[in-house]
């Protein structure tokens, strides 16, 4: 391949994907997600993207970390999507906000607020982050076959990950506390950093997004004095992530979608 054919970030180029691409945060998670394909093969690793691509159903698929933000993520999928990518899943973790997301659940984003700033080189701040409703559905219907405990609803996105933790740290501490409350009462299931930049992006392109998370941990149980543990297995969710590919795919084949 000509090194001018090769996408400036991720160093992929025509062919090196499939259509479907799992966009987890970590660039560790690409193995883990990449040893439930068929026939994996390490593509490339530049920066924060690593890439793998394989099969599912005999379909090509591929999975490309985006690390942390908003920024990197649409990276990601634009260069994804210059070089065939169309359809693209987030499996990340997420922090639960509304008390019935516990540790080891998995949540399924229906829209993400817009506490960011990537969205807003996409789309003005009226326009809302939605979920790709195919791939929610097919989020939804491959936790139920699984069986895993899930909740779908609204994630919030922010860019300061320790102001989300550390809130009266910060300047800005009532703008945080206040917003916080308002996400509290409005039922937002959980906190996390990439899919409301991702679901504009993906709007902007005219391709498909929804997001999967493991909740790793729920800090309003824990204030609530509810039972509360801290969680790293991340296999619920990246099982219903892959489980959903599959319905997309039978789905995309039959014309059903
Ligand atoms: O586990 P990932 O997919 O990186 O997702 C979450 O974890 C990171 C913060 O620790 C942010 O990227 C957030 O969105
Ligand atoms: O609490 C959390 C956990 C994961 N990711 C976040 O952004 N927040």
């Amino acid at each position: 391949m000509h090194e001018h054919e090769l996408q400036f970030h991720i160093q992929c180029g025509p062919g090196d994907v499939g259509r479907y691409c799992f966009l987890p945060g970590d660039p560790g998670r690409c193995e883990k997600i990449a040893a439930y394909f068929d026939h994996p093969v390490h593509v490339h690793s530049n920066r924060e993207y690593n890439v793998y691509t394989g099969e599912l159903l005999g379909e090509k698929v591929s999975v490309c970390s985006t690390g942390i933000g908003g920024p990197s993520a649409v990276i990601a999928m634009e260069e994804l999507h210059n070089i065939g990518a169309d359809t693209f899943i987030r499996v990340g973790t997420c922090g639960g906000i509304a008390l019935p997301v516990k540790s080891d659940d998995v949540v399924i984003a229906t829209g993400a607020i817009r506490h960011e700033g990537t969205s807003r080189e996409y789309a003005p701040i009226e326009f809302p982050a939605v979920a790709d409703f195919q791939v929610q559905n097919a989020l939804v219907e491959a936790a139920r076959r699984l069986g895993k405990p899930w909740h779908a609803g609204v994630v919030q996105c922010k860019d300061s990950f320790y102001g989300q933790h550390d809130p009266e740290r910060m300047p800005v501490s009532r703008e945080l506390l206040y917003k916080w409350e308002a996400w509290k009462r409005l039922g937002v299931l959980a906190s996390e950093m990439e899919s409301a930049a991702l679901f504009c992006c993906a709007a902007a392109l005219g391709v498909r997004c929804g997001s999967c998370f493991h909740v790793i941990w729920n800090q309003e149980r824990e204030r609530a004095g509810l039972d509360q543990m801290e969680s790293h297995d991340l296999s619920a969710a990246l099982e219903v992530g892959i489980e959903a590919v599959k319905l997309l795919i039978q789905a995309d084949r039959s014309g059903t979608c």
